[in-house]
C-alpha cells in the first residue's frame, strides 16, 4: 500500500509501503492512485513528493504478480497520470529505483537521488522490456546511446553516474526525503511542461542508423537465443524513430509479444530460484535457518596452481587475509607473479587499490597454524589430498574449517583423515575461480551445518551463488555432465560429427557446444579419471569388447584422441584443429572426420543421418534424467539447486531456466517417453533408463516444479 501525509503545510508526501523492496504490487498501485488524487483535490498542497519506507523507493513491479490474473490499477496510465498533474511531483530516491520503479520516477517531474542509491531498468534479465514508458522516456531523457547502454544490460548505476547521465536531477548525503520535501516546496508553481519527459524530442546522434545496426549485432550476438534483449534495442529505435504515442503503442506490442514467449516465465523462475539457494537444508534436516556460520576472518590456499590462484584473488579482493601456500620457492615466486598482476588488473577495471597486501606466501604449512579456514587446491589426486588433509590437521589450530576444491572426489574420505571430520566440506569452484559466479558447497554424511553455514557464507562474501549438494561422485554438475559427454560420443559413432554437435548445442544456447568446451578444458583431465577407474584400455582399437566396458556401452574416443596426443586447445589438436597450441579459434580437422570413418569402418558401425532433434534429445534428456536421480538421492534439496549450478557453472542458457524446468516446458511425460524410446533403442546405456522419480511426477500429473518437492520427499520416505 501507500501511506499519504502532509508535511511542512503544503507538499503531499506518497510513501510505498510494501516490505522488503516497496515492490509496485495492485494494493501499492492502489495506493499512489488514491494519494495521487488527494494530493492534487487538496488546495493546500502545492507539490508533491514519492518516496518509498525504509529507505528504498522500489523494486519495480511486483514479480508475484507476474503471469496470473493483473488486479488493482494498472501501471502505465498511472504514471502517465503523475506526469500529466498539475502539481509538481518529485521523486525522493534512496537505496533503489529499480525497474517500474525508475519508470515511476520518470513518470515525475524531478528526481532527487541519495548519493548512495542505485537506479536500473533490469527488465531485460528476466524476459521483458521497460514496459511502463520506460524504453520510450529514458532515451528522451539522457540520449540514445545511454538509453540503449542501460535498458539491454539491465545494469544498476550509481547515484553519481545517474547525475551524470542526467537520469537524477539531484543528489545528496542527507536525508533524501527531507531534501526532496524541500526542493518540492521551491519548484511550487513553477510551470511544468518542460519537465513531461514523454514530450521531450528524441535527440539522436547523427550517425543513429549505424548505431542500431552495430547494437543489435552486438546483442544477436551475446543473446544466445533470447529474444528480450532485442525487443529492447527495438523499443528504443521506435523511442529514436516514432512520436511517443506511436512509440507506446510499439513498446506495448513488443512487451505482449514477451510475456507470452515463455523467455520470462523461465527467467521469472530464475530470479526466484536464484534466492531459493540460499535457503539451503540437509538430508538431516539442518537448515540455513537454524545454522549460524561463524566469523571467517583469515583464510588461507594450499596449491597454487590455476584454481588456487582464482581462489586466492577472490578471497583477497573480498577483504579477507590470505595465507597462499605452495610447496616450492619457485612455483611459489610465479604463483605470486601471477595473482599480483591479476588483482592489479581486477582494481584497475573497478577503480580500486589492488588488495596485494592482503596475502601472505609461504612454502611452509604451518604458517596456516592460525587461520580460521583453508581451502585446499592441489591436483585433483585423491592421494595427494588425503597427505595434505592429514598434515592440515595436525597443524591448525582447533575448529579450522577444511576445505577442499576438488570437482568431484569423495569428501568424506577426505574428512576421515582428520581429528574433525565435522569441520570437513567441499568448496567445488569453477574456473577462473575469481570470475565464475558459481561455488558448489559439498556436505559430506560428518560435515556439521556449522561447516555449511560457514561455507555457504564466505562463498556470498566472496559474491559467488553458492549451493549446498551432497556428496557423490562428481557432486551435482560433474555427475550430471558424464550423461551428456556420453552421449556425444556416442551420436559421432553413430554418424555425427562434432561440428553438428556443438552446432545444435550452441543454437540451443549454450555458449559452447560439448565438443569445444572438452577442447577448451583438456580431453587429458577426462582420460586421467578414466583410467584412474579402470575403464581405459590402451590401443583397444578393434572388437566389440572395446566399445563395453563394465557391462555398459562405451567409447573409447576420447581416449584414443588422448592416445595421440590430441588433449584440445593447449596441443593444438582436440576435436577441433587450432592454429597453434593454445589459440581459441577452432577448425574442423578433415583428419577427426578421417578417423571417425576409420573408427565406425572398423567397428562395423554404419553412419546413419542424425538430425538436430536427436541430439538435443539424447544428450539433454540423459542430462535431466540424472539430475531427476540426483533429486531422488537427495544430493540436491530441489531442482531450484541443479538448474543455479547448470546455468551459472555450465553455461545453460538462462532464458530457459536450466535444466529442469526446461523438462517442465517440454512436458515430463514427453521427456519420459523419449527416455523410454532411446533405451529401448539402447538398452546398454543406464542413464537412458527413466528413474523413478520421473516416473511417479508424471504419475501424478506432472506439478509444477514449485511443488516437486513434496512429490520428491514422498518417494524419498518409500525408499
Ligand atoms: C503490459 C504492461 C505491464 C507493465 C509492466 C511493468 C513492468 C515492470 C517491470 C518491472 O519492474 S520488473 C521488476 C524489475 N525489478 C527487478 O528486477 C528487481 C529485482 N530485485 C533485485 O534486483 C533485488 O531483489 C534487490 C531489489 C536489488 C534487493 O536485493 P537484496 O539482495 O537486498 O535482496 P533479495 O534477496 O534479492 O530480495 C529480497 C526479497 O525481495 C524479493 N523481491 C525483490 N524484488 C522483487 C520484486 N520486484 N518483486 C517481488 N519480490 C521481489 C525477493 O524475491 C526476496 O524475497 P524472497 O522471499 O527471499 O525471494
Amino acid at each position: 500500500m501507500a501511506q499519504y501525509t502532509r508535511v511542512s503545510g503544503s507538499v503531499g508526501l506518497i510513501t510505498l509501503q510494501s516490505p522488503p523492496v516497496n515492490a509496485l504490487s495492485a494494493a501499492v498501485r492502489q495506493g499512489i492512485v488514491d494519494s495521487m488524487q488527494r494530493a492534487l483535490s487538496e488546495p493546500e498542497v502545492k507539490s508533491v513528493v514519492i518516496c518509498g519506507q525504509n529507505g528504498i523507493f522500489s523494486g519495480g513491479a511486483d514479480i508475484k504478480e507476474f503471469g496470473g490474473q493483473m488486479s488493482g490499477p494498472p501501471l502505465i496510465p498511472m504514471i502517465h497520470a503523475i506526469e500529466a498533474a498539475s502539481k509538481p511531483v518529485v521523486a525522493a530516491i534512496e537505496g533503489i529505483a529499480l525497474g517500474g520503479g525508475l519508470e515511476l520516477a520518470l513518470g515525475c517531474h524531478y528526481r532527487i537521488a541519495h548519493s548512495k542509491a542505485r537506479v536500473g531498468l533490469p527488465e531485460v534479465t528476466l524476459g521483458l522490456l521497460p514496459g511502463a514508458g520506460g524504453s520510450q522516456r529514458l532515451p528522451r531523457l539522457i540520449g540514445v546511446p545511454a538509453a540503449l547502454d542501460l535498458i539491454t544490460t539491465g545494469r544498476y548505476v550509481t547515484a553519481a553516474e545517474a547525475l551524470k547521465f542526467g537520469l537524477v536531477d539531484q543528489i545528496t548525503d542527507h536525508n533524501t526525503v527531507n531534501v526532496a520535501v524541500k526542493f518540492a516546496q521551491r519548484v511550487a508553481g513553477q510551470p511544468l511542461d518542460a519537465r513531461r519527459i514523454s514530450t521531450y524530442p528524441c535527440l539522436c546522434p547523427p550517425d543513429v542508423d549505424v548505431l542500431f545496426e552495430e547494437v543489435m549485432q552486438r546483442v544477436r550476438r551475446t543473446a544466445r537465443g533470447a529474444i528480450a534483449p532485442i525487443a529492447c534495442v527495438q523499443a528504443v529505435r521506435a523511442a529514436a524513430t516514432l512520436p511517443y504515442n506511436q512509440g507506446m503503442e510499439r513498446e506495448r506490442e513488443l512487451m505482449a509479444t514477451l510475456f507470452t514467449s515463455g523467455q520470462t516465465r523461465a527467467l521469472q523462475y530464475f530470479f526466484f530460484a536464484q534466492r531459493a539457494v540460499g535457503r539451503w537444508s540437509m538430508p538431516s534436516g539442518a537448515r540455513w535457518d537454524t545454522s549460524k556460520p561463524r566469523p571467517v576472518h583469515k583464510a588461507a590456499v594450499i596449491g597454487l596452481g590455476t584454481m588456487g590462484r582464482g581462489i586466492t584473488v577472490a578471497l583477497a579482493q573480498a577483504g579477507f587475509s590470505v595465507v597462499a601456500v605452495e610447496t616450492q620457492e619457485k612455483q611459489l615466486m610465479e604463483a605470486k607473479q601471477a595473482i599480483s598482476g591479476m588483482l592489479e588488473r581486477g582494481a584497475k577495471r573497478r577503480g580500486v587499490a589492488p588488495a596485494l597486501d592482503k596475502i601472505n606466501y609461504g612454502c611452509n604449512i604451518q604458517s596456516v597454524a592460525d587461520v580460521d579456514l583453508v581451502i585446499e587446491a592441489v591436483f585433483e589426486d585423491m592421494a595427494l589430498k588425503k597427505k595434505v588433509f592429514q598434515q592440515l590437521s595436525a597443524v591448525c589450530k582447533a575448529g579450522t574449517f577444511l576445505c577442499s576444491n576438488t570437482s568431484g572426489l569423495d569428501i568424506d574420505q577426505l574428512a576421515c583423515q582428520t581429528r574433525n571430520p565435522e569441520l570437513v566440506v567441499g568448496m567445488h569452484f569453477f574456473a577462473p575461480a575469481h570470475v565464475m559466479k558459481l561455488l558448489e558447497v559439498v556436505y559430506g554424511p560428518k560435515s556439521s551445518p556449522l561447516a555449511v553455514a560457514t561455507a555457504m557464507q564466505l562463498g556470498k562474501k566472496i559474491g559467488k551463488v553458492s549451493v549446498a549438494v551432497g556428496n557423490c561422485r562428481g557432486f551435482v554438475g560433474n555427475r550430471m555432465l558424464k550423461p551428456y559427454l556420453e552421449q556425444a560420443l556416442f551420436l559421432l559413432e553413430e554418424g555425427a560429427t562434432p561440428e553438428f554437435v556443438d552446432q545444435v548445442l550452441e543454437e540451443f544456447g549454450f555458449a559452447m557446444g560439448v565438443f569445444r568446451m572438452s577442447d577448451l578444458s583438456g580431453l587429458d583431465v577426462g582420460w586421467k579419471v578414466r583410467m584412474a577407474d579402470g575403464l581405459v584400455v590402451p590401443n583397444s582399437t578393434t572388437g566389440q569388447a572395446t566399445r563395453l566396458r563394465q557391462g555398459r556401452r562405451y567409447s573409447p574416443l576420447g581416449d584414443l584422441l588422448c592416445e595421440q596426443g590430441r588433449f584440445g586447445q593447449k596441443t593444438g589438436r582436440g576435436w577441433y584443429q587450432y592454429n597453434k597450441p593454445g589459440s581459441q579459434v577452432a577448425k574442423p580437422d578433415p583428419w577427426l572426420h578421417s578417423f571417425l570413418d576409420e573408427y565406425r569402418a572398423r567397428h562395423t558401425l554404419v553412419a546413419r543421418r542424425i538430425d538436430h532433434q536427436e541430439v538435443l534429445e539424447r544428450c539433454l534428456y540423459s542430462m535431466i534424467n540424472e539430475g531427476f536421480r540426483i533429486l531422488e538421492d537427495g544430493i540436491a534439496a530441489g531442482p531450484e539447486d541443479i538448474d543455479i549450478i547448470y546455468v551459472f557453472g555450465y553455461s545453460w542458457p538462462r532464458h530457459r531456466g536450466g535444466p529442469m524446468f526446461y523438462a517442465t516446458t517440454v512436458g515430463l511425460n514427453k521427456v519420459l517417453e523419449r527416455l523410454e524410446h532411446y533405451h529401448q533403442a539402447h538398452p546398454d546405456v543406464p542413464s537412458l533408463q527413466p528413474c523413478d522419480l520421473l516416473r511417479k511426477l508424471v504419475a501424478s500429473g506432472s506439478p509444477p516444479i514449485q511443488k516437486w518437492r513434496e512429490v520428491i520427499k514422498k518417494v524419498r520416505s518409500q525408499l
